[in-house]
Parts: C-alpha cells; sequence; structure tokens
C-alpha cells in the first residue's frame, strides 16, 4: 500500500487540471503498475519476438506510443530479469509513460537513415531511454550517453552491452558542462531529467512517505541550469526533450518556462497532442504531455519537445582542446590481419566503424565520433574490438555482441553460428563450458566441420558470445561480470 504524505496530496490538488479529479489520482497511485517492455528491435523484431514468447504463455498489449512496446501478460513476472531471453538483450524492462521521451524527440524525423544525426542523453543511466534512442537510430550516426553517478555509469555500461548498442559513445560530467564544451554540436537532446520522482509511487510505496515542498524547490536550479546547458548544445533547428517522472509543475512546465525566458525567440514548444491516439487527454496548454497515473493507467510522467529556432549567444569560451588523445589510426598492415582474422569467425567491420589503437587493444568508433574527437574526455567510445596477441588476435565478447547487432540484415552467416539450446545457453550465462560429450547429435556433426578455435554462440540465431572449441569442450568466453548466478529459460 503506498504510503502518500497529506502535505503532496494538498499541494497536488492544486495542480491538477480540471477534466481529472484527486480521488482518482489517490486510486491510481495505489494501484500495482502494469508489466510493460520493449522489444530490442536491434537484436529481433517485434514479430519473431511475439512468435518465441507466446507459446510461453506470453500475451502482448500494444503501447500507442511505441511502436514495440508492450503491456505483457505473463504467468512468471518476478524473474524476468533472469530470463536468458532478457540477458541476451531481446528485451528492456521498461515503464510505458518511460518509452515516451524518445518517441517524442524522434517525431518529425521521416527518414531511417541516422548516420550524420548527433544525438545526446544528458542524464541517462540506467539507460532504458538511451538504448530505446540507439534502437530508433538503428545503431547508426552517434549518441552520446552520459551519467553523473559513477555507480550508475557502470550500470549504463551493462546495458548498453546487453542491448547491443554499438553507435555510443559514454561521459560522465555534471550534465552543465555541455553547453560550454559541445556548444550546438548537436542535432537533438534528451534531457531526463534528476527529479522528485512522484510519479513513481505505483512502483516504490515510499516515494511521496516524507514529500515536501522544499525538495521540490531545491531541486528547480539544478534542472535549469541542466536545460539552459542541453538547449546551448542543441544545434539551431534541433530539438531537446524535457521530461521527468515527477508531477508538480515547478519541476516541469516551469523548468520549460524558465528557458523561453532566458532565449526568447530561438525556444518554440512543441505541441505533442498528435503524437499518438488520445495524447491529447495529456496535453497542456502549452503542448507539453502532462501523464497523470490515471490517464493511461501508467506512471506519472512529463514530456516537453522544445526547438530551437536560432542560433543562441553562448556563455563561455570553447574550452580549449583536449591535448593527449590515446587512440590511434590502425596501420594498413594490421587492419588486413584484422580482417582475415575476423573473416574465419565469420565477422568483418561494418560500414562507418573506424578501428583504433589503444595500447594492446584494437577499438572500433563511430566514423561519426571523428568531429568529437578532443573536445571533452569519453569514458568509452563505441567497443572494444579485439586485443592484439603476439601471434595474432582475441575477439572481446561485447564485440561479437555489437558487431552482430550493428546492422540486422548482414547477420553472421549460418556456417559460423553455433546455436545452443536453452539449457545450454543458461549454462553459458552462468559461466560454464560446455563438454563436447553434452551436445546433441547434430551439434556434433556441426562441431565436426569445425577446427579448434573461437565459435560464435547463439541462442534463437540471436547472438550470446563467444566460447573456444578445444576438441572435447567449448570453453566459456564470457567476461567475469556478466556472469549471472540465476538464469531461468522456458
Ligand atoms: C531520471 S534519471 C535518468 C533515467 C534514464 N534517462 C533512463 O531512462 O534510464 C536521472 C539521472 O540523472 C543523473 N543526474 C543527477 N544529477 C545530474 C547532473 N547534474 N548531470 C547529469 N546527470 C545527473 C542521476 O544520477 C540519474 O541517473
Amino acid at each position: 500500500m503506498a504510503n502518500i504524505n497529506p502535505n503532496f496530496i494538498k499541494h497536488i490538488e492544486q495542480e491538477l487540471p480540471e477534466h481529472l479529479n484527486i480521488d482518482d489520482l489517490i486510486e491510481y497511485c495505489q494501484r500495482p503498475l502494469r508489466k510493460s517492455i520493449r522489444v530490442n528491435t536491434l537484436k529481433i523484431s517485434v514479430d519473431e519476438f511475439k512468435q518465441l514468447m507466446h507459446p510461453h504463455g506470453w500475451q502482448f498489449e500494444p503501447i500507442p506510443w511505441c511502436d514495440s512496446g508492450f503491456w505483457i501478460t505473463v504467468e512468471d513476472d518476478a524473474n524476468l530479469g533472469n530470463l536468458v531471453e532478457h540477458l541476451q538483450g531481446l528485451f528492456y524492462i521498461q515503464e510505458a509513460s518511460s518509452m515516451l521521451p524518445p518517441t517524442a524527440l524522434f517525431s518529425a524525423c521521416d527518414n531511417d537513415d541516422f548516420s550524420d544525426h548527433y544525438v545526446l542523453d544528458v542524464a541517462s543511466a540506467p539507460g532504458s531511454k538511451s538504448t530505446q534512442l540507439a534502437a530508433l537510430m538503428n545503431n547508426q550516426g552517434l549518441l552520446v550517453a552520459n551519467e553523473y553517478s559513477s555507480s550508475r555509469v557502470k550500470v549504463l555500461h551493462a546495458n548498453v552491452q546487453r542491448m547491443g548498442v554499438s553507435n555510443c559513445a559514454l561521459t560522465h560530467f555534471d550534465g552543465r558542462v555541455f553547453g560550454e564544451y559541445m556548444y550546438e554540436q548537436f542535432d537533438a537532446i534528451l534531457l531526463d531529467a534528476p527529479c522528485g520522482g512522484e510519479g513513481t509511487v505505483r512502483k516504490d510505496a515510499n516515494a511521496l512517505k516524507s514529500w515536501d515542498i522544499s525538495d521540490v524547490e531545491a531541486i528547480g536550479d539544478t534542472q535549469q541550469d541542466l536545460i539552459e546547458s542541453a538547449f546551448l548544445a542543441l544545434k539551431p533547428g534541433g530539438s531537446l526533450v524535457y521530461s521527468t517522472c515527477t508531477l508538480s509543475r515547478a519541476e516541469n512546465q516551469a523548468v520549460c518556462h524558465h528557458l523561453k525566458q532566458v532565449f526568447g525567440e530561438a525556444v518554440e514548444f512543441e505541441s505533442l497532442a498528435n503524437l499518438f491516439e488520445d495524447a491529447d487527454k495529456a496535453t497542456t496548454e502549452e503542448g507539453f504531455l502532462h501523464v497523470w497515473p490515471q490517464i493511461y493507467d501508467s506512471e506519472g510522467f512529463f514530456v516537453a519537445k522544445i526547438n530551437k529556432l536560432t542560433s543562441v549567444e553562448r556563455a563561455k569560451k570553447q574550452p580549449k582542446p583536449q591535448r593527449k588523445f590515446p587512440f590511434s589510426d590502425i596501420s594498413s598492415k594490421q587492419l588486413s590481419q584484422l580482417q582475415v582474422y575476423l573473416d574465419n569467425i565469420g565477422l568483418s567491420i561494418p560500414e562507418h566503424f573506424n578501428a583504433k589503437v589503444r595500447d594492446e587493444e584494437i577499438w572500433l568508433f563511430p566514423q561519426a565520433f571523428d568531429e568529437f574527437v578532443g573536445k571533452m574526455r569519453f569514458q568509452r567510445i563505441g567497443f572494444k574490438l579485439a586485443d592484439i596477441l603476439k601471434k595474432g588476435f582475441k575477439i572481446r565478447h561485447e564485440a561479437v555482441i555489437a558487431l552482430t547487432t550493428v546492422d540486422t540484415n548482414n547477420q553472421i552467416d549460418t556456417q559460423h553460428r553455433f546455436e545452443l539450446t536453452p539449457e545450454q545457453a543458461k549454462l553459458f550465462l552462468m559461466g560454464r563450458d560446455i563438454q563436447v560429450s553434452e551436445l546433441n547429435d547434430a551439434q556434433q556433426t556441426k562441431l565436426a566441420s569445425y577446427n579448434n578455435g573461437e565459435l560464435i554462440v547463439t541462442l534463437h540465431q540471436v547472438t550470446l558470445g563467444v566460447m573456444k572449441f578445444l576438441g572435447h569442450r567449448l570453453k566459456n568466453g564470457l567476461p567475469r561480470d556478466l556472469v549471472h548466478d540465476r538464469v531461468y529459460h522456458y
């Protein structure tokens, strides 16, 4: 039972639009949330995913504002996070209303070519919206995903990796720096701001227990700084989405109005009334979506879309470029050796990626990143492809995932894939080796055509990782930090 502070009820009653009433709000705050997921279209199509899960009793109800989002009915939803299909990144457990901001950000993009698109997610951990943005961008262009909290950067990276996002560069800054370092560099920016979380009470029964108006007021300065900085980092003609999972106007409408006060005519509020059928039920007079929990039976959320009509004066000078960038271009000799190695395991370097070398490591950077070299410090760019050994190379787990996701039309051929059974996939994700004697006849026959060496293991024809065939066993190549204690399969 949600614990709602009476002061919150008094406060929010004043802010409710006329057509909604406080009793409904309180009643909905007490209801458990409907379970929702987003299919990761970087790895599997929506139809294929449904076909896969239907036999296990999954039922899907479409979420009107996200083509790959569904409310699901499933027998045992407590273990969804440990399901093989979740761990292999076929879906993301994401609250329905949290799928709104990425949809709103790209609502005007009428073609699918994002190859020269620069996108920033200012506050991105744990990564639900970043991974949704990357899927909408089809892994093209460049997505800069920033997070201020170091522990949350790790979770962000894990999700980016799990979902096969390869067009991403991670940064770890206070989001206030982007206006200065990245002045007018991005075509689209999402600011899913730190907030009071009033809309999350259906998932966290204590979210409103010790609510106090001073907390709402205290966070306003940070939100105003962040939105100003994001607006400065936006190219003229670009779009910014400001979103929160809170309900008070001070953290929502007031922050957007503050931006308009600062930048005047350069700021245009774009109406989201036609974003999906029935969007008008949540639309404010400015055209923002103020999603009260009772409107779509969801968490509370706020989404504003803001266009930058003209360039604005920057507040500070461009900082000096970073002098030492620790990566260099790969030599043509090493590149051709690498290509031979990759070819042997059925992989290749995709278009729009550049191979870079640092110490004994080879990385693949999205080509679009070139423009950003030296502009600021990046935690990770693209993905680590391989280690350079005395003789040859050793492919990295994250590369096998990213390379087989980067272009779903260019999947590795079946000759190079080794399909596991669900039980074997579970063992793989638990870090175990598999003895050749444990394989079924068809698998043993297939293995007979391989030489000893690395092979890419799959489940449902989607990559799980890499194993090394040693004659009598398949040696597990999962990095330690990705080994799971509990894994379920159907
Ligand atoms: C609402 S959460 C983001 C959720 C995320 N966008 C997602 O969809 O998974 C807000 C995030 O902002 C981060 N944050 C807090 N202060 C920040 C700042 N000054 N600059 C950037 N991020 C900040 C928090 O650590 C938190 O991860």
